[in-house]
């Protein structure tokens, strides 16, 4: 017979991994389990799973893998939970967590009683929720960053890139402490940034409601995450408080020195202070997924013309490239237009800049 793996959790993640887990493990069963029984159906009627549970903790006892896919704090509870139930001896148990010292430590104590924990975090998603956004490519070339323990078998961490390779993920190993610092500042931090920034200019847009329709472009780019949902990312504060609690204060005596030179107007420390941010930035490794680049974008200009946009994804489409998305970027009547086109691969994208260009479309990157 082959081997049972039960995700907890059909959301984005739950169901993406789902699908990579099926995609190199056909002959396994996918039991599903979800709070909801909405996702429960939805996952299976889109073929994410082969069938749903609406009690995990049987299917649990007779898992040969198991993912646990929910916000964090619920991820904490199911393992507790698993205190208390048999699991096999030969099981292995992971999580997807944006956080991981808290859930890493209740791991080892499902480790002291003989259950295999290795914790996990892909670092690729989205700001879109739910088992109908899952996709089995969303964590190719991504890092996965994966935080074993000392009592933690070797056979465990590549039973668990086994498992999961049909990912195409970049696995890579940190203490659970490392980790949760290192997010802290390249997720954490900027999530709540965003989100306050939305907040902002909402309460500006309350009085002058042209604010809200001026908020295009960059404001939309760098505010894209807090899209996200609330309930994961209340969990991810509540569980990386103490970095957190440090990163703002130091953002808080970031934003007093910014403000302290614009109120000196001291033009040198302004013009220091972008271009030391736009060195860093451009310093930034390219074309690599992280936390915040998970997409294979190019940029198309596009004059603004009836049909161009369907030239564009007609020359795509006759090379048989597929487009994962598409926007149009700050179109305005009589003035050139950005499309947006992302793709599955980074090849992809080469391969469609190199026929763009060829049809005479200005294209570029970003890093
Ligand atoms: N969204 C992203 O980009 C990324 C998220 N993560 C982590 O993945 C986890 C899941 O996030 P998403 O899939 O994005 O969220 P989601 O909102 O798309 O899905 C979460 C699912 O968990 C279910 N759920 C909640 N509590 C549950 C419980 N007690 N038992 C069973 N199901 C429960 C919800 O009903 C929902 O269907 C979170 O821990 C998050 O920190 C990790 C990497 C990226
Ligand atoms: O949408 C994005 O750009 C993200 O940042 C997605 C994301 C969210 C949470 C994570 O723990 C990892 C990645």
């Amino acid at each position: 017979m082959g081997k049972q793996v039960l995700v907890i959790g059909l959301g984005l993640i739950g169901g993406s991994l789902a699908l990579s887990i099926k995609k190199e493990h056909p002959e396994c069963t996918i039991i599903g389990y979800d709070l909801d029984e909405e996702a429960c159906k939805l996952a299976l009627s889109l073929q994410v799973i082969d069938r749903y549970v609406t009690d995990y903790k049987e299917a649990a006892s007779t898992a040969d893998f198991i993912v646990l896919a929910t916000p964090v704090q619920s991820a904490i509870a199911i393992l507790d939970e698993f205190l208390t139930i048999e699991i096999k001896d030969s099981c292995l148990i992971t999580d997807v967590g944006s956080t991981k010292k808290d859930i890493v430590a209740k791991g080892e104590e499902l480790m002291a009683k003989g259950v295999s924990f290795l914790g996990g975090h892909p670092m690729a998603g989205s700001h879109k929720t739910g088992v109908a956004a899952s996709n089995e490519r969303l964590f190719e070339n991504a890092f996965y960053i994966i935080t074993p323990t000392a009592s933690i078998p070797f056979s465990k961490v590549i039973q668990l890139q086994n498992w999961l390779r049909g990912t195409g993920a970049r696995f890579i190993e940190l203490e659970p402490e490392a980790h949760d610092l290192y997010t802290g500042m390249v997720s954490h931090l900027p999530h709540i940034i965003a989100s306050a920034l939305v907040q902002e200019a909402g309460k500006l847009g309350k009085e002058h409601p042209i604010v809200t329709e001026l908020a295009a472009g960059g404001f939309r780019d760098i505010t894209r995450i807090a899209s996200s949902s609330p309930s994961m990312w209340r969990d991810i504060l509540l569980h990386n408080k103490e970095v957190l609690l440090t990163m703002l204060e130091k953002w808080e005596m970031s934003m007093k020195d910014i403000r302290s030179i614009l109120a000196q107007e001291d033009a040198e420390a302004i013009y220091a202070f972008f271009d030391e941010a736009k060195q860093l930035r451009d310093a930034l490794p390219a074309g690599k997924k992280g936390a915040l680049m998970p997409f294979n974008d190019l940029f198309v200009d596009i004059p603004d013309h009836p049909g161009v946009i369907s030239d564009v994804t007609g020359i795509l489409a006759e090379e048989k490239i597929s487009i994962t998305n598409i926007r149009i970027i700050e179109a305005r009547e009589d003035i050139m237009g950005v499309l947006q086109l992302s793709f599955r691969s980074k090849e992809d994208v080469q391969l469609a800049k190199k026929i763009l260009q060829e049809n005479m479309y200005d294209t570029y990157e970003t890093s």
